[in-house]
């Protein structure tokens, strides 16, 4: 199994004592599936993909990636996981300023030690192809999205997690780089965990997880 959660607990601290975020939360992704994850805001989405991501340990419970227990692994082991098996596409891009978009989307699998494939098709997959040798800065918003979404699946991770990486594009870029971004982890064999608030792009993955007050549902 790519992924198993098993009863993963979660609270924060507050200043009224702790406060559970995530409850008894359990489900497994298969490697070549895609699964959304939905919820309410506030309902644990990003606390639950951070965990999975090995970003933060759960309180109780057990998080597998490829059958290693990721609470167990020290830092060093975690950092390598995150670095050779998870790809993370976040709201915020990250991109280095000081490189070019090509050198951007070769940055991840460079540090991977993987080969990042023909990079420009992937450049004209993802419609970048006349921007290569610009800079993160001369790029628009949605453009900037695209790199960070080229630069995480060139590095052919095997399991991608995605937070709301659409929510910078109109309806149509959006729907685009969502079938972009499943349809080349479906084809590199990877599983697929991306939250989301829209209903449209929740369908359009196999599977789906509900959350409501940190509860599976
Ligand atoms: N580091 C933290 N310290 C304290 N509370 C936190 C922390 N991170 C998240 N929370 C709380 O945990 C709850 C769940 O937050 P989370 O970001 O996981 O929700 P979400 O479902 O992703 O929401 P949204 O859709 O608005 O992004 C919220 O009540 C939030 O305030």
């Amino acid at each position: 199994m790519l992924l198993s959660v098993r009863a993963v607990e979660k609270s924060f601290e507050t200043t009224d004592g702790p406060q559970p975020v995530l409850r008894d939360v359990s489900f497994d992704l298969t490697a070549g599936r895609t699964l959304a994850l939905t919820g309410e805001s506030g309902s644990g989405k990003s606390t639950l993909l951070h965990l999975v991501a090995g970003l933060d340990i759960p309180d109780s419970g057990t998080i597998l990636v490829e059958g290693q227990d990721i609470a167990a692994m020290g830092d060093g082991a975690r950092a390598a996981m995150r670095r050779d098996t998870v790809g993370l596409v976040f709201q915020q891009f990250n991109l280095i300023p000081s490189l070019n978009v090509a050198d951007n989307l070769t940055f991840h699998a460079r540090l991977a030690g993987r080969d990042p494939g023909n990079i420009f098709a992937l450049a004209e997959r993802l419609g970048l192809g006349d921007h290569l040798h610009r800079f993160p800065e001369q790029l628009s918003g949605g453009q900037q999205q695209r790199v960070a979404i080229g630069r995480t699946l060139a590095a052919r991770p095997r399991l991608v997690l995605a937070d709301e990486p659409t929510g910078n594009l109109d309806e149509a870029t959006g729907d685009a780089m969502m079938a972009l971004m499943r349809d080349m982890a479906v084809e590199t064999g990877a599983g697929f965990l991306m939250v989301t608030h829209s209903e449209r792009l929740a369908a359009m993955l196999d599977d789906r997880l509900h959350l409501r007050a940190g509860r599976i549902t």
